[in-house]
């Protein structure tokens, strides 16, 4: 979490301060759309890379895409540390596993 607390920081600097050539002011410059845009787009490259098996190009795409979802959640409001907690509460949950029955599904 040090990582992306660290780039989150980043990138709420370039939020609130203008950067010459700076890729992530340019982000917030294009705006909401822009940011969803880029990460679905991240997330596509994201399962094109998985699916061809090469883990070198899927781990730099899942960079890419963790990048972007950054900086959804910096102009979105959303702290890390939400997120973080929400992660620790699922952590202490197991056998989340649902039980899956036939006349269920054909309801
Ligand atoms: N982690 C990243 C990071 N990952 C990916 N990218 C950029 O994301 C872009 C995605 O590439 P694409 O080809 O999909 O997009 P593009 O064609 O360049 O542009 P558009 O499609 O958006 O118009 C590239 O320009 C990458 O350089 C990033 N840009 C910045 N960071 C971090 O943000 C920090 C601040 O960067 P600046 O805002 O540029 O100073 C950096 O030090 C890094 O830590």
């Amino acid at each position: 979490m040090d990582v992306v607390k660290g780039l989150y920081e980043v990138a709420k600097q370039r939020k609130e301060t203008k950067q010459e050539g700076s890729y992530t002011c340019y982000l917030f410059e294009q705006g909401l759309d822009k940011i969803l845009k880029k990460c679905g787009e991240e997330c596509s490259e994201v399962i094109i890379a998985a699916k061809n098996g090469n883990n070198e190009d899927t781990a730099n795409e899942i960079c890419d895409l963790l990048y972007h979802l950054i900086v959804m959640m910096v102009q979105a409001g959303i702290s890390v540390e939400e997120v973080e907690g929400i992660l620790e509460e699922r952590r202490q949950k197991i056998g989340n596993l649902k039980t899956f029955h036939v006349s269920d599904h054909n309801t």
